[in-house]
């Protein structure tokens, strides 16, 4: 079976995921709304401003037109940033194919509402849970789009949907596995942004290995704590979509949240960190929609509020290290 998919949004994770659907067979269709972007794609097989030395294949085609890339989809894979979503899906709301299963790639919580991006998805398109699905995983776009070996979970409510989308998406170099644990996969991908500014800061002030790790593991612990106030598996969270990200972003020095919060380290303020910083670090704003989250929810997530009081509140960088280390001593649990 070949499936059709429009993918909206021509940025590295849009351009990357097309090029991963296109080398497992599919019809795709790429949306993007800038025409130097578009040009470049149809015409020299590259997107140089987010994938720059990558050559796509020359089956993937870019369009402008949204109704042309949507038309006949079976999948619509939405890959703008979290907090412009509501407004672009709204404008595509009429153009939906009526069966088609929407895609979260994003990696973000909504500003404001504190949904995550299936809920927001739902709403705006009045589609049910069963109709969104959402691809995560420890997936840096460049080492995907360079065919690197890699995997990442396709998770949908209607686990026959999830099984479509990882029929969709598996290559002789790339796995997936599919979940219907939607909220857990959706929180480890969109926390461990969170976490990877924190580690990115920790390398900035110079500290080790040790201090990456201890990050990482109290990190996974809070998203854990999270996601089972949610109603998410917390099996989730020791598997591609939990650890595997948060290990794989807090790791490489290609993850923009990771540099970002490197920059901050290092003694940047946050404008000059903003100006430098030309691609979507989700973990920016999310902070504080996930902070919100946590207190609906009585949960407590030190790191995330040390991030957010950094970003948002003017803390200094040292001041909320020290408010992390020297908390209350406790026995170590992972989850509630
Ligand atoms: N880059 C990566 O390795 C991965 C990214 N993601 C997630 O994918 C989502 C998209 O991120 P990237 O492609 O990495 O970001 P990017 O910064 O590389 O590209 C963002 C794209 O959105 C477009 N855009 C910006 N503002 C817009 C607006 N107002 N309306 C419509 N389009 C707009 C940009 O023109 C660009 O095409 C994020 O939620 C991110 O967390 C998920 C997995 C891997
Ligand atoms: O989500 C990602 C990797 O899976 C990308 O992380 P960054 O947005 O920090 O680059």
């Amino acid at each position: 079976m070949t499936y059709r998919t429009a993918v909206m949004g021509a940025g590295s994770w849009g351009t990357t995921f097309t090029k991963l659907l296109h080398d497992a067979g599919g019809e795709v269709v790429l949306w993007g709304r800038r025409p130097e972007v578009v040009e470049a794609v149809n015409e020299r097989h590259e997107n140089p401003d987010y994938l720059p030395g990558i050559t796509l294949p020359e089956g993937v085609r870019a369009t402008l037109d949204p109704a042309e890339a949507l038309d006949g989809a079976d999948f619509v894979a939405l890959a703008v940033p979290a907090q412009t979503l509501r407004h672009n899906l709204g404008a595509w709301r009429t153009l939906l194919p009526q069966d088609a299963v929407l895609v979260s790639l994003m990696k973000g919580v909504e500003l404001g509402t504190s949904r995550r991006m299936s809920e927001v998805i739902c709403e705006v398109a009045d589609v049910p849970e069963e109709r969104v699905g959402v691809f995560c995983g420890p997936n840096l776009a460049r080492e995907v789009a360079a065919g690197q070996p890699g995997a990442a979970v396709a998770a949908c409510t209607d686990e026959d949907a999830a099984r479509r989308l990882q029929a969709a998406t598996m290559t002789p170099y790339f796995r997936v596995y599919t979940s219907t644990d939607v909220v857990g996969c959706e929180l480890g991908g969109a926390v461990k942004n969170i976490v990877a500014l924190c580690v990115g800061m920790a390398v900035g002030l110079g500290f080790g290995a040790s201090t990456q790790a201890l990050l990482m593991t109290r990190g996974l612990a809070e998203i854990a704590r999270l996601g089972a106030a949610l109603g998410a598996d917390e099996h989730t969270f020791a598997g591609l979509a939990g650890m595997g990200d948060l290990v794989g972003t807090c790791m490489s020095p290609l993850s923009r949240n990771r540099t970002f919060g490197e920059n901050l380290g290092r003694g940047m303020t946050l404008d000059e960190v903003v100006a430098v910083t030309k691609q979507t670090a989700e973990g920016v704003k999310s902070a504080e929609a996930v902070m919100e989250l946590a207190r609906k929810h009585n949960v407590e997530m030190p790191i995330t509020e040390a991030v957010t009081a950094v970003l948002h509140h003017g803390m200094p960088i040292k001041e909320a290290a020290v408010s992390l280390i020297s908390r209350s001593p406790k026995p170590e649990r992972y989850g509630l």
